[in-house]
């Protein structure tokens, strides 16, 4: 058995998904890199998993779980995640066909500070942890800092708000690390952004009731990868643009990620629907990050063949 073959159906802090990263690496140096893009305001690395089986600069695949930081299914999927790639490179075809062509990068714990601080000290933290000049309040919404309609409807100037735009784009380095990535990068053709709850996949925009100009094909493919996720244990998504699903959001990922050129940037809301909310029972990890899957592999087939 491997360190990786650990159970995943349970609660695990940041030093113990830190160590599961380095762990994979060294099982698995041939397709399994680390790369830090910075650190969080409290000075912890910023790591990316690096799923590669060759070539230099490939097109890529990005995925980040737990941008917000009490959302603790997503951080639980996108290890499961990880050690789904490892295990099945070779062995399924479809996610052999998407690494032979491309690479994944995998950002499982995007807001390091705020997980730790849902450990230690308020369950239901959501932002960052870097404090706000002028007020008592902590952090700034990681979902509301971005160069994408900032400072627009459905976000707050409001430092005590839950989504607080910042004092000013990609302030918070959680950001502003990702986004330089991403410009460095220079060819990510895909950009999915994890969060929980409400079980929808939604796509660009949050800022603007203007139709995304890939909306037919967003869209489409969106409908195919619920239909996936549903045929493993009947879990219903919604799916849609943002603003028309969920509601109007400004400075979100995914439209930062959709106006930099990547076609295909879907944010997935996981589950429940409200029943346990941010506190899903660990018996549902598996079955959530399973279906995920699902839909995951629907997506990166598509951004392969197209
Ligand atoms: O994560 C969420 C629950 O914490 C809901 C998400 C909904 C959303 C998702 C994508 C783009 C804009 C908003 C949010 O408000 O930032
Ligand atoms: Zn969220």
């Amino acid at each position: 058995a491997q360190a990786t073959d650990t159970s995943l159906e349970t609660k695990l802090s940041v030093v113990q998904i830190y160590s599961f990263q380095d762990q994979l690496v060294a099982e698995n140096p041939n397709l399994v890199s680390k790369i830090v893009i910075g650190q969080s305001y409290e000075g912890r690395d910023l790591n990316v998993l690096k799923f590669s089986t060759g070539g230099s600069n490939r097109p890529a695949i990005w995925i980040d779980t737990g941008l917000h930081s009490r959302e603790w299914i997503t951080h639980a999927s996108g290890l499961w995640f990880a050690k789904k790639i490892v295990t099945d490179y070779g062995r399924d075809p479809a996610l052999t066909a998407v690494l032979n062509q491309m690479d994944i990068f995998l950002e499982i714990v995007t807001n390091p500070d705020g997980f730790v601080y849902t450990h230690t000290s308020n369950r239901m933290w959501r932002k960052t942890r870097k404090p706000n000049k002028g007020s008592s309040c902590v952090g700034v919404d990681p979902n509301r800092n971005w160069d994408a309609g900032y400072r627009g409807t459905g976000s707050s100037g409001n430092p005590c708000s839950e989504t607080y735009y910042g004092p000013s784009v990609h302030s918070e380095s959680e950001v502003k690390s990702i986004v330089d990535f991403v410009q460095s990068h220079g060819n990510l053709k895909a950009f999915l952004s994890i969060h929980s709850y409400s079980q929808m996949l939604l796509y660009p925009y949050g800022y603007t009731y203007t139709p995304a100009k890939d909306k037919a094909e967003l869209h489409a493919l969106a409908e195919k990868a619920v239909n996936d996720l549903k045929s493993l244990y009947g879990t219903s998504y919604t799916y849609g643009s943002t603003i028309d699903t969920i509601y109007p959001a400004s400075g979100v990922t995914s439209d930062w990620s959709y106006d930099q050129g990547i076609k295909y940037s879907y944010t997935f809301e996981l589950r429940d629907n409200g029943r346990y909310g941010f506190v899903l029972p660990a018996n549902q990890i598996l079955p959530t990050a399973q279906e995920t899957w699902l839909a995951l592999l629907t997506i990166f087939s598509h951004v392969n063949n197209n």
